[in-house]
């Protein structure tokens, strides 16, 4: 099947391009997420070469999105601390311009989520991932968002952008049955945008390097437990040469 193609493509070279500048200058991304995904959002941003910081304290945000090579803002358990870091985070990504990505939790399930979201959508050149359901709740928000990147993960991950759209077929159904999965996804595309300007190449090549581990630890494992250990083992072991087998098929 192909795996990646529309608009533009990407081929394995181009992908191993960013991941390798990730693990040359290991960004760190600061990620206020949500309390059930922060262990496997750090393992994962740690094999892919990057560096977690998931400082969650509102009085200390700013300071540690400061030097950061770029932002997570999740939403899954926010809570009324959290909530105020929020702000804390959007000023200093407006500030400095760096990168912010926003995973918009269960957005379609209460109010709060919707209002946040709003409000973090005022932010221009955001990256928003999000599963099909929480994408469709926000379209509407989506559509008027300056310079957002819209990022809808699934059995086919869809990225799309000003300038460029692509489409992502790689990845295995067990990816839905380990928590967090998709909480990780918007990290390590948080980390691929430290380090290449174009959000929507950064994205494709962060879901391809991530489908194509799904795909190997899927291989390797006997189930969702072993699938979640198994996808951070594949996950480091990704090379130019995987990705362009695996890509090809
Ligand atoms: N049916 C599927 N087949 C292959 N890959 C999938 C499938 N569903 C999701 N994925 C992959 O799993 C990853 C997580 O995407 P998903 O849309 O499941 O996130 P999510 O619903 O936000 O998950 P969570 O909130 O539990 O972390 C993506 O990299 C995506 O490509
Ligand atoms: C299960 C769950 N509940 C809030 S966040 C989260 C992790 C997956 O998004
Ligand atoms: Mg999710």
């Amino acid at each position: 099947m192909s795996a990646v193609m529309a608009m533009d493509r990407l081929d394995a070279a181009r992908v191993a391009s960013v991941l390798a500048r990730v693990v040359e200058n290991r960004p760190r991304v600061q990620c206020l997420t949500n309390t059930v995904a922060q262990n496997i959002t750090a393992n994962m941003l740690l094999a892919f070469g990057a560096i977690p910081s998931m400082a969650i304290h509102v009085d200390e945000v700013a300071a540690m999105a400061e030097g950061a090579g770029a932002i997570l803002i999740n939403i899954g358990t926010i809570n009324a601390e959290s909530e105020l870091a929020i702000p804390k985070l959007l000023e200093v990504a407006r500030e400095r311009g760096k990168p912010l990505v926003f995973d918009p939790v269960f957005v379609e399930l209460s109010p709060l989520r919707q209002h946040i979201a709003r409000e973090v959508l005022r932010l221009p050149n955001l990256v928003v991932r999000g599963n099909a359901t929480e994408m469709t709740a926000l379209a509407f928000d989506l559509a008027s968002a300056e310079g957002v990147t819209r990022v809808t993960t699934g059995k086919v991950d869809r990225i799309e952008s000003g300038a460029a759209s692509f489409s992502v077929a790689h990845g295995h159904p067990l990816m839905t049955k380990v928590t967090g999965v998709g909480c990780a996804a918007g990290a390590l595309i948080a980390a691929c945008c430290a380090v290449e300007k174009d959000p929507a190449i950064a994205a494709a090549a962060a879901l391809t390097a991530y489908g194509i581990a799904g795909e190997i630890a899927a291989e390797r494992s006997r189930g969702p437990g072993s699938f979640a250990v198994e996808l951070v083992d594949a996950l480091a072991g990704i090379d130019e040469a995987t990705l362009a087998q695996r890509m090809a098929g």
